[in-house]
């Protein structure tokens, strides 16, 4: 396992990310590295993450000694930090960096040649344990490496290589759905408050069924067409509101979020 491990862009997600990196043990003292542009963010969290946290005073400072620098800014922000970090990354180290649409090419125009660089692309339930995350490591990166920075991804959820041809397609189905999973679950419960349930309970038992859904596909290895046709009774109440949602074109919608989701982060890529 790593030494060191640079977090730069303490924003929420990387907050929690963090958090859980310093709770889980694979680093020791003074081992996770935070630098954030307003300094007070880096502090608050490395005083609730404890000895295993330190703050890094400069991001210079940081890249010469981690020995993963994650890189966790918006998009935009991204070259400007690959230039200040280039001329100290520390050989041999990996620049992992979740931005959405900065392709291995373009990072590894700002780095020293032959620099390991793995592209993430996490979601937001890494908040609390449940993230699903792509990873895409270069030629450069050694497997061996490539299973500890999985390993590390998996202790917040889920986590798969995937090309980097297919990152388009994942910030489509896992980075950006947590939104639209958001809106089926208000959008369940506004149906059961008309219906009269009570707004809190409402989202109780929608955001239960969908979480419940989800473990159904995921631990019986069952098809969801199959799941689905085992809720509809032959004239009963589900297969009714199968039918409103199909004459509503549901999962058209669905389809086209994701893949202008997708499109949308190809086109950031070519956006310069
Ligand atoms: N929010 C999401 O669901 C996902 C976001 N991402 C990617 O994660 C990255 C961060 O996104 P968010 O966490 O939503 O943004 P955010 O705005 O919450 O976090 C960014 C952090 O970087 C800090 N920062 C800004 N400029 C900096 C600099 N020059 N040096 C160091 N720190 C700097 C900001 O103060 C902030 O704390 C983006 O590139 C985004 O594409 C990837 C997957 C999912
Ligand atoms: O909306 C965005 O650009 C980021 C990438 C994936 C989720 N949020």
């Amino acid at each position: 396992m790593f030494q060191k491990i640079g977090i730069c862009g303490i924003g929420k997600m990387w907050y929690a990310i963090g958090k859980g990196i310093a709770a889980s043990r694979l680093l020791g003292r003074g081992g996770l590295l935070l630098y954030n542009i307003h300094n007070e963010k880096a502090i608050k969290a490395a005083n609730e993450f404890g000895p295993v946290a330190s703050v890094a005073a400069e991001v210079t400072a940081m890249a010469a000694e981690a020995d993963v620098f994650i890189l966790a800014v918006k998009p935009n922000t991204v070259p400007s930090v690959l230039t200040a970090i280039a001329p100290v990354f520390k050989e041999g180290s990996i620049l992992l960096s979740v931005a959405a649409g900065v392709d291995m090419k373009t990072m590894a125009f700002y780095l020293p040649a032959k620099t390991k660089i793995v592209r993430a692309m996490p979601n937001t339930p890494v908040i609390v344990g449940a993230g699903m995350t792509s990873l895409t490591p270069n030629n450069e990166v050694r497997p061996e490496e490539t299973d500890d920075i999985i390993e590390i991804f998996r202790s917040f959820g889920r986590a798969e290589i995937v090309e980097e041809h297919l990152i388009d397609a994942v910030v489509g189905v896992s980075g950006s759905s947590p939104a639209y999973t958001y809106m089926f679950i208000e959008a369940l419960a506004d149906g059961a408050v008309r219906a009269g349930l009570a707004r809190a309970e409402a989202y109780t038992f929608a955001a239960q069924t969908v979480m419940g859904a989800a473990k159904m596909v995921l631990e019986t290895g069952l098809h969801p067409g199959k799941l689905k046709d085992a809720v509809c009774s032959p004239g009963g109440t589900t297969i009714e509101a199968v039918r409103t949602l199909e004459n509503n074109g549901f999962r058209t919608a669905v389809m086209e979020a994701v893949i202008t989701a997708a499109e949308k982060n190809h086109r950031m890529s070519r956006e310069k």
